[in-house]
C-alpha cells in the first residue's frame, strides 16, 4: 500500500493495496516543491479545508470557496512548457484557464451536498435506481474513468428524491477515486437511513484502455449493507440489475 507521497503527506487509501509501486523516490527540489504547491492547492478547489481518505465528511469546514485557479493556471501554463509546446500560440493561449475551470468542475464532489435529508414518507420493499451515469477521475493517472452506477435500497419507511440518488453518486464521482472506494462510499453515505442498500458500480477506466495494458476491460464492483448482507435478497436484486444491464455496452468508443 503506497501511503506516503514524495512530500511525506499520508493518504489513507481506506485499505486498498497497490500491486506494485511505479512511484520515482528520485524526485527533484522542483518536483517536491511542485507537489506541495498542487496538493496544497487543490484541496481548496472544492471549498474544502482539508484532505484525508476521501470520505467527504471532515472537509467542508469553511463554507468560503478558496478557488485556486491563478495558480492552477500558472501551473498548467508550466506544463505546456514542459511538455515542449508554446504556451503563448493561439490555440493553447486560454488552455491555462479552461484547465483551471474544467477541474472546479470535474472536482466539485468534494463539496457538494447530496441533500439526502429531501425524503417523502412511503412504504415500499425495494427502490432501484439503475444506470446512474458518472463520470470520476482515476486518482493513479488523473485519467477519466466513467460509466453506471446501479442503487437499490430496502426504504426504512421513508424514500429518497430519486434526483437525490444522482447528487450523491456525482458527489463521490467528481473527484480522485478509485472505482472501489467511489462503491463504498456510496453504499456507507446510505445504509444508516434505509434497512438495506446495494450498489453496484460498471466502470471503463480510460487509464487501462488508451495506455499501459491497452484493454477495454469493463470494471464492476459491488458494495453492500444491511437486509442486503442476506445473500438470498442481494441475488434477487443482483440478478434483477444483471440481467437488466446485459447485452450491448452503452460505452463502446
Ligand atoms: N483497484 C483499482 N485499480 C485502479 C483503479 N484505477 C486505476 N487502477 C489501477 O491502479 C494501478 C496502478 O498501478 P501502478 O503499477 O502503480 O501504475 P502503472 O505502472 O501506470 O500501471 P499500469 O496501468 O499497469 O501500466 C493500475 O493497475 C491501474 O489499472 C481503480 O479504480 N481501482
Ligand atoms: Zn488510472
Amino acid at each position: 500500500m503506497r501511503k506516503v507521497s514524495s512530500d511525506g503527506d499520508y493518504h489513507n487509501y481506506d485499505g486498498y493495496a497497490h500491486v506494485k509501486s511505479s512511484g520515482s523516490n528520485n524526485k527533484s527540489v522542483d518536483d517536491a516543491d511542485m507537489g506541495k504547491g498542487i496538493r496544497k492547492e487543490s484541496n481548496s478547489i472544492g471549498g474544502k479545508a482539508k484532505s484525508s481518505n476521501g470520505d467527504g465528511k471532515e472537509r467542508r469546514g469553511s463554507t468560503s470557496k478558496r478557488h485556486s485557479t491563478a495558480r492552477i493556471k500558472r501551473l498548467i501554463r508550466q506544463l505546456l512548457i514542459e511538455l515542449g509546446e508554446d504556451p503563448d500560440r493561439e490555440g493553447l493561449v486560454d488552455t491555462p484557464e479552461r484547465v483551471a475551470e474544467m477541474y472546479a468542475e470535474i472536482f466539485s464532489g468534494y463539496s457538494m451536498d447530496s441533500e439526502l435529508d429531501v425524503t417523502f414518507s412511503e412504504e415500499s420493499d425495494v427502490v432501484v435506481a439503475r444506470e446512474i451515469q458518472f463520470y470520476s477521475m482515476c486518482e493513479h493517472h488523473i485519467l477519466p474513468f466513467f460509466g453506471k452506477v446501479h442503487i437499490a435500497y430496502i426504504p426504512d419507511g421513508k424514500v429518497f428524491g430519486i434526483s437525490k440518488l444522482v447528487r450523491l453518486v456525482e458527489k463521490y464521482a467528481k473527484r480522485l477515486q478509485i472505482q472501489e472506494r467511489m462503491t463504498k462510499q456510496i453504499a456507507d453515505e446510505l445504509k444508516d437511513k434505509v434497512k438495506g442498500v446495494l450498489v453496484v458500480v460498471e466502470g471503463d477506466h480510460m487509464c487501462m484502455r488508451m495506455r499501459g495494458v491497452k484493454n477495454n476491460s469493463r470494471i464492476l464492483t459491488i458494495a453492500y449493507r444491511g437486509e442486503f448482507e442476506n445473500r438470498e435478497v442481494r441475488e434477487q436484486v443482483l440478478s434483477l440489475l444483471m440481467d437488466s444491464s446485459s447485452g450491448a455496452r452503452m460505452y463502446d468508443i
